[in-house]
């Protein structure tokens, strides 16, 4: 199946964050008619917070079976369990506070409460993330079910911000984060941008998404677009590394679309 980026343009960051969730909110309902459950992968940052609060506030968010959907976070910061910088914490004040999530489906990073290094919580984030899968595999009881359990559950959507800088969770431009092939998740220690510490999906295992979805407003974040877009190198630009295996979707406000290859825009309204 084709993996190229599609790009859908909205007219400002209210109504791209509106569409984003009503898009998570139709994805969900889809994927739970043919799984049963739905996993997603939450990002910080002002769009991927304000998305939670719009799916909150949607009317058509009973339409999902909240406590059939698995969370989990494609980074977090290497901080106390109540720091508001918890991109975990602001997940909860924006939506799973308001919808009946299954708690055991909520799978935050360890926080410096639990760990002492961020690399202990990123062995942790991935122990877990290995019986999740493997929980899977054994569930599955399908004609094609692999031999082995994959180190991942399977992530039907991937959300990710991305920021001026072109970083994507925490993976941040020339760092270790960007250059892992093996680790599905890193300990990150000197993320240019506060805090230092922090705890990563790495690009390896966000690449096993069925759906990557790339979420930004705001013209600081346009060169960075337009340099993702036009094909620059992952190393360089952690946000041209993001692909998923069945789609990959650039969902953006017009302010950061200023610098988007013109044959990638699609000229409808909803780039469905
Ligand atoms: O951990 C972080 O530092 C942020 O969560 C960051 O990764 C954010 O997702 C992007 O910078 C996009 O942020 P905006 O949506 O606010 O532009």
């Amino acid at each position: 199946m084709s993996v190229d980026p599609r790009v859908s343009i909205h007219p400002d960051s209210s109504v791209l964050m509106a569409a984003i969730a009503a898009r998570l909110i139709t994805k969900l309902v889809d994927v739970q008619d043919k799984y049963g459950e739905a996993t997603v992968v939450l990002t910080g940052g002002t769009v991927g917070i304000g998305t939670l609060k719009a799916v909150a506030d949607s009317p058509a968010a009973p339409a999902v079976d909240w406590s059939k959907v698995n969370f989990w976070w494609g980074d977090e910061r290497f901080v106390g369990s109540a720091d508001p910088d918890r991109n975990a914490g602001q997940a909860f004040d924006a939506l799973l506070s308001r919808i009946p999530v299954d708690p055991d489906r909520v799978h935050i990073p360890g926080s410096s409460d639990d760990f002492e290094t961020p690399e202990e919580a990123a062995e942790d984030y991935a122990r877990r993330l290995r019986e999740a899968a493997a929980a899977e595999h054994a569930a599955d009881m399908s004609d094609d079910r692999p031999e082995e359990p994959a180190a991942l559950p399977r992530l039907d959507v991937v959300l990710l911000g991305v920021g001026p800088d072109a970083h994507v969770a925490s993976l941040f431009p020339e760092q270790a984060g960007i250059r892992e092939k093996e680790r599905t998740v890193v300990g990150v220690r000197n993320s240019p941008k506060p805090p230092p510490l922090r705890i990563s999906l790495t690009l390896p295992a966000i690449n096993t998404a069925a759906e990557v979805w790339m979420v930004v407003a705001g013209e600081d974040k346009a060169g960075a677009v337009g340099l993702a877009l036009a094909g620059a190198t992952p190393v360089q630009v952690p946000a041209a590394g993001p692909r998923g295996t069945s789609r990959t979707l650039w969902l953006i406000d017009e302010n950061a679309a200023s610098r988007v290859p013109q044959q990638l825009v699609r000229k409808d309204a909803t780039g469905a």
